[in-house]
């Protein structure tokens, strides 16, 4: 591909898929792109994100975010835009949403003449359309390599594979790392067909056979045999951006958190929190809290739960009975937004339990708090396999293998092998792994490179 002759400008459209677990990735990447001359960035948005998406995306000259029109689907209440504004009932109508806007993105690609269109594993259409139009796709996973190479490793099969087959690791996938009995259960969602449109993984193998390259949120020091492994499975490029760290927010901690992490000493404090778009049950939540009750440490508990429920008539209903009294002073319990970034890097957290999400496991490797996760879905679990088996930076809740319960025993015991049993030498080896991950991840020579690597791959595209 060629870039303009006058101007050697390279202009990328973005087009991440409508859940803000998929678009702050996006974000990311544009960050990281404009912030070098020469690049000019669209980024397509459903009208209802646009907002929240410019207060993240670092406007430039060449920098512009363009709304686009959700199509009407029945059942899909208007105005709900992203999986995070969805009930459970409803969120996969947004992928029929997605598919309606085959003619409203080529009319958009046809006026906006990018060199290449950068899009998410959901939109398995845009590939023909580009190529069509003659401008270069790409397939940018917002997910680690470990989570598609496994995958990828059922390119090939006529029909799904069983659970049996999915907690068994396929012949040449790198290392002994399989599924549990209920991970395998909820990996095989990805082969589930919802309101007649293609599974996620049919959407994936589309988009990776169509696209002209795939661009992975990794790098070779971080999951090389991994990386190595989607490349011999997929006939494709393989491009890297190479260890994404969010920019830390602008600003300061709110005050009223700020005021009650202060109260407690240096890296005594539990944050827990599971990201934009994962909700615990019942069952689950009672043991969590008492699991971090049982610790004695304080504690900042973040638990949200589906738009359609009101989340403080769910607090009192799914937290245990006269837990907030027990707890008063040394525990807070909070439905909601909050900056995770400021409260990561505040000196009075020590320890961070979450859900394994990808931007969450990266922001803690670059603060001090211990890790311990608590997967519940997707590609959580492989995360923390890589953070715990691989990296060995961090330990997981210790689960029942058929249906991944925990109790608040379990919690208690993850917390204190990491927060109390300092000593011991797994205790000692997880710090110091944490340390020389730290320093990679804020290394930024090796972020430079690799930024610097894939916008000469794009050009040459
Ligand atoms: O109250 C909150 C909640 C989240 N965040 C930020 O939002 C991002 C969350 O990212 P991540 O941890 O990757 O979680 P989710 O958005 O919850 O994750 C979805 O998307 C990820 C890929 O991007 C996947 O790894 C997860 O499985 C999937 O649930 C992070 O930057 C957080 O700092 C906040 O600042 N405040």
């Amino acid at each position: 591909m060629s870039t303009d002759e006058n101007s050697n400008e390279l202009h990328l459209v973005m087009f991440p898929f409508l859940a803000f677990g998929h678009i702050s990735p996006f974000v990311q990447l544009s960050n990281k792109l404009s912030s070098y001359s020469g690049i000019r960035i669209s980024f397509l948005a459903a009208s209802a994100n646009v907002r929240r998406i410019e207060t993240m995306l670092n406007r430039t000259a060449a920098t512009q975010i363009i709304p686009l029109t959700l199509p009407h689907v029945d059942g899909l209440p208007e105005g709900v835009e992203n999986t995070a504004d969805t009930s459970p009932a409803t969120v996969e109508l947004l992928k029929v949403a997605l598919d309606l806007m085959q003619p409203q993105i080529k009319n958009l690609l046809t006026h906006l003449k990018p060199h290449i269109v950068i899009f998410d594993f959901a939109q398995s259409w845009l590939p023909p359309i580009a190529t069509e139009l003659g401008i270069k796709s790409v397939c940018f996973s917002v997910f680690l390599g470990i989570a598609i190479a496994y995958v990828t490793a059922c390119i090939g099969r006529n029909i799904p594979p069983t659970i049996e087959e999915v907690t068994n690791p396929p012949p040449g996938f790198p290392g002994t790392i399989g599924f549990r009995t209920f991970e395998a259960s909820d990996f095989l969602y990805i082969f589930t067909s919802f309101h007649g449109t293609p599974s996620v993984f049919d959407r994936l193998m589309k988009c990776f056979n169509g696209c002209d390259a795939i661009l992975m949120k990794s790098c070779t020091e971080m999951e090389g045999p991994y990386l190595d492994y989607i490349t011999k499975q997929v006939n494709k490029p393989l491009l890297l951006i190479g260890p994404v760290v969010p920019e830390p927010y602008s600003g300061e901690l709110d005050q009223t958190w700020t005021n009650w992490l202060t109260h407690f000493p240096a890296r005594s404090v539990i944050y827990c929190s599971f990201g934009s778009e994962t909700f615990l049950t019942d069952d689950q939540i009672t043991e969590l809290a008492l699991g971090l009750e049982l610790t004695g440490l304080p504690f900042f508990l973040v638990l949200n739960f589906p738009a359609n429920l009101d989340s403080s008539v769910e607090l009192k209903r799914t937290l245990p009975r006269g837990f907030m009294e027990r707890v008063k002073g040394k525990g807070v319990v909070h439905s909601g937004w909050v900056q995770q970034r400021h409260i990561l890097a505040h000196e009075s957290v020590g320890c961070y339990v979450c859900h394994a999400g990808f931007s969450s496991v990266i922001e803690a490797l670059v603060n001090d708090c211990q890790l311990v996760m608590l997967p519940l879905k997707g590609d959580q679990f492989m995360n923390s396999k890589l953070m715990a088996m691989d990296w060995k930076v961090g330990v997981e809740v210790n689960r029942r293998d058929e249906d991944g319960y925990f109790g608040k025993e379990d919690v208690f015991e993850a917390v204190k092998s990491v927060m109390m049993e300092t000593e011991t030498e797994v205790a000692k080896s997880i710090r110091e792994n944490h340390k020389k991950w730290k320093g990679f991840l804020q290394n930024d020579e090796i972020q430079k490179k690799y930024i610097i690597d894939l916008v000469k791959d794009l050009k040459t595209l």
